[in-house]
């Protein structure tokens, strides 16, 4: 593997793999450019040793192949901006325009390719999909932490076609990594993770490998009712994901075991329906009525949430209490990245991360109040795991 800022892309055509998965609203405008931001020094660094840009990354989770939606399409007007030069599009990943706009490029030019989910074979670790990616580029540069636990075409399996001298992390992983360490190595007692937001299925698992190191989680958002659930509550129609309850038992069982507290939140902010115009009410957790959903948590819940975060001296958050999208069901994830900032003013070590996470952060004006923020949500988590993430350990093979 090669050092990024020792090696010369002059004459070079970089390849790097970002995470523009970015918020967008109704209308497909930005509403939290934080990842793209970040990776503007390193396609700098690239343009200014007098080398061009492939960009590709992936946007959402798009199930159909390639929907408007979750076009990349989206981010193009606004990353020319904050690069200062006009950025070009290939409407696809691997296919004739993809080839020969990036053939064609210039150094000092940067293309960025269509949504590489809008092929299965991304996410597959399809090994042809991946060689023909690798075709467009001569050196390969993963920048994406945000994906980086993802062993996909793009982030993992793509590697191998470069020489490990044409293979680097660019400036966004080698911040993250060296901030991740910080914290792995250095956490202090009482140590509170917060996990939120809507991948149940994906950071329900996280937490089994949090009970070793945390002393208090406190579990917010969508990712709270497959617990209540476990605990035979009655959820009404909120998020839940049903294979997953056992699991969420078992974690229960197991915390206390461990002699970890698991954080629950005790009453919730129920709507009619998934909308901003939703009729609202508050209820219990456990006894949500059928027909309601719980859509943020609710102030039982944020004084609690308040108190122990106030006591910790260590603060890991994945993960938004709430819809916070809409007005109605921001309340808790506001007090606790309210609480967050204070526990950091009053000498705590505090971590955001994620997408959406950030996003809520930077909305409510916390972002300068908290000790770190992460592009990466999942990848932050599994990183604390300890375990060598695919996108890490595929350009050091
Ligand atoms: N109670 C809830 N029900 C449904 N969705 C929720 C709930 N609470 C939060 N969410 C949603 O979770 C999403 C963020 O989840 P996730 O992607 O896991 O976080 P991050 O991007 O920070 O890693 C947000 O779009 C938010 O609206
Ligand atoms: O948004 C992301 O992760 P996050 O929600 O954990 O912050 C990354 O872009 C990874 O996306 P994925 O979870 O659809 O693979």
């Amino acid at each position: 593997m090669a050092n990024f800022s020792s090696y010369n892309f002059s004459g070079r055509k970089a390849l790097v793999r970002v995470d523009f998965n970015v918020p967008l609203d109704a209308s497909f405008d930005i509403t939290d450019d934080t990842r793209i931001r970040a990776t503007i020094p390193t396609i700098q660094k690239i343009l200014a040793d007098g080398g061009s840009v492939i960009l590709m990354s992936h946007l959402g989770r798009p199930k159909e192949g390639p929907t408007d939606k979750y076009s990349l399409k989206h981010v193009v007007d606004h990353l020319s901006e904050l690069l200062g030069r006009k950025v070009d599009f290939a409407a696809d990943s691997i296919g004739e325009e993809a080839v020969k706009k990036a053939a064609a490029l210039q150094p000092g030019q940067v293309l960025l390719l269509e949504n590489l989910r809008f092929y299965k074979e991304e996410e597959k670790g399809d090994p042809d999909f991946a060689q023909k990616l690798a075709r467009l580029g001569d050196v390969y540069v993963n920048d994406a932490f945000g994906t980086a636990h993802r062993a996909h075409a793009s982030t993992a399996v793509i590697a191998q076609y470069f020489e490990p001298a044409n293979r680097l992390f660019g400036t966004v992983m080698e911040g993250e990594v060296q901030s991740a360490e910080k914290v792995l190595h250095s956490s202090e007692k009482p140590f509170t993770a917060i996990i939120g937001g809507a991948k149940v299925s994906d950071k329900i698992l996280i937490i089994e490998n949090l009970l070793d190191r945390a002393t208090d989680i406190i579990i917010g958002g969508g990712m709270a009712y497959t617990f209540v659930k476990a605990m035979d509550g009655k959820i009404g129609s909120s998020l839940c994901e049903n294979d997953r309850i056992d699991t969420a038992r078992e974690l229960l069982k197991k915390a206390e075991e461990k002699g970890v507290t698991l954080h629950l939140p005790s009453d919730s902010i129920i709507a009619d329906k998934f909308a901003a115009d939703a009729d609202i009410s508050s209820a219990l957790s456990n006894t949500i009525p059928d027909g309601w959903m719980g859509l943020d948590i609710g102030p039982l819940a944020c004084d609690m949430f308040t108190k122990v975060l106030h006591a910790s001296k260590t603060i890991l958050w994945n993960g938004p209490m709430g819809v916070f999208e809409m007005e109605k069901f921001q309340h808790g994830t506001k007090a606790v990245a309210k609480a967050v900032a204070e526990a950091t003013a009053n000498g705590a070590f505090s971590l955001v991360g994620g997408g959406d996470s950030v996003a809520a952060v930077n909305q409510f004006g916390y972002h300068d109040k908290v000790s770190y923020v992460s592009t990466g949500g999942g990848a932050m988590l599994e990183y604390f795991e300890g375990k060598e993430l695919p996108g890490i350990a595929a350009v050091k093979a």
